[in-house]
């Protein structure tokens, strides 16, 4: 049982309400310097200990890029082809020295498959836009393609029934960075092991990202899931969604440097009574974490169908189910 002691003396009410600029929202160490933790290895460009083909979906956006720079310098094979969703690109995104050809939408098909029979052992890491989750999620289920879904939105209810009903291989996660994930795999520990334990509390949440994000942060509604399971009250409409450069720099204090690519998260808990608070922030510059976690995934999976593989070939009578809904654990499994 989890015991709420009194605080010493009264807390004043969540930090933007309580001063005019989000003190409270402070900006990152450094992206680099991720907090330490043990059973976790660091972001950094080590190699991935396996080679094998990877296609990144989304080359012509920034986390593409991001995942397939990161892919090439951890020494896996980055196959150059990507898709957009226009038609008649007739273009090339330049990563180290691969030049990725872009395909629009009706070639999508008959170019993955091409790209499956050269290279069968390919992974598909997809970083596209919220309205192509499913469709993007179809066509991989049904080629058969292993895949990392990092784009968030879309409905996800039937991304992952897409999955089962494929018997396919996919890892899914609104959030890739490993230390946000190892956030979130507590506090679904948390709110598994002490429901109801913050029942009655008011919730506040913020999330300030690149005014180009078309969808409410996925690793919010994920984290607020969990709040919610431990009692606390929060309505989805009254989520602060910071899009704006000027609010970002001056009142979430965003460096400038990072207003075109960071994810700031405040979550703020208050008692019934205004008697107590609880805060939580996670704040991100740059899509590093994120790339290096996307990479990491792929292998992960890689390693996992793999195994999979493996065991139907050496045990006849395969009882596990052969589709792997693998979200946000990936790394501690
Ligand atoms: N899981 C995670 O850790 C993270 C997830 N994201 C998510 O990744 C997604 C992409 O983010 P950004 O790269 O920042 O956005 P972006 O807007 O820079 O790039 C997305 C690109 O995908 C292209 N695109 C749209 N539909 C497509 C389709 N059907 N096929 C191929 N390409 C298509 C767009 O033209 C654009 O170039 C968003 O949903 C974002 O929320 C972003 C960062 C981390
Ligand atoms: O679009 C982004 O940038 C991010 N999207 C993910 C989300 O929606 O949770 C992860 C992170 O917040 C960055």
């Amino acid at each position: 049982m989890l015991s709420l002691r009194a605080p010493p003396r009264t807390l004043s009410p969540s930090p933007w309400r309580r001063r005019g600029r989000l003190d409270g929202f402070a900006a990152p160490r450094c992206v680099s310097a991720a907090p330490p933790a043990t059973t976790l290895e660091t972001a950094t460009a080590r190699p991935a200990g396996v080679s094998f083909p990877i296609l990144v979906n989304g080359c012509t956006g920034k986390m593409g890029v991001s995942v397939a720079e990161a892919a090439t310098s951890r020494g896996l094979h980055l196959v150059p082809v990507s898709f957009s969703s226009r038609e008649n690109l007739d273009k090339t995104i330049q990563i180290g020295d691969i030049d990725v050809e872009i395909y629009g939408p009706s070639a999508r098909e008959d170019v993955l498959s091409s790209v499956i029979d050269e290279f069968p052992d390919v992974i598909v890491v997809d970083y596209t836009a919220p309205n192509s989750v499913n469709s993007n999620a179809e066509l991989y289920c049904k080629l058969g393609v292993p895949f990392v879904m990092g784009t968030t939105g879309g409905d996800q209810q039937l991304l992952y029934k897409s999955v089962q009903d494929s018997n396919n291989y996919a890892l899914i996660s609104p959030q890739m960075g490993k230390q946000v994930v190892a956030f979130l795999a507590a506090m679904e520990t948390i709110a598994e092991q002490f429901p109801g334990a913050f029942s009655g509390y008011r919730l506040e949440v913020l999330e300030s990202h690149q005014a180009g994000k078309l969808d409410t942060s996925g690793t919010a509604k994920a984290v607020i899931a969990c709040f919610e399971k431990l009692g606390a009250v929060f309505d989805m409409d009254r989520m602060v969604k910071i899009r704006d450069p000027e609010q970002q720099l001056y009142m979430v204090g965003v460096p400038e440097e990072h207003i075109e690519g960071h994810a700031f998260h405040l979550y703020h808990l208050t008692s019934p009574d205004d008697s107590v608070s609880f805060e939580f922030q996670h704040n991100v510059c740059g899509r590093s974490i994120y790339a290096e976690g996307s990479v990491d995934a792929a292998v992960f999976l890689y390693k996992k169908v793999c195994l999979c593989l493996l065991r139907t070939i050496v045990v006849t009578r395969f009882t596990c189910s052969s589709c792997f809904l693998l979200s946000y654990y990936f790394f501690l499994i």
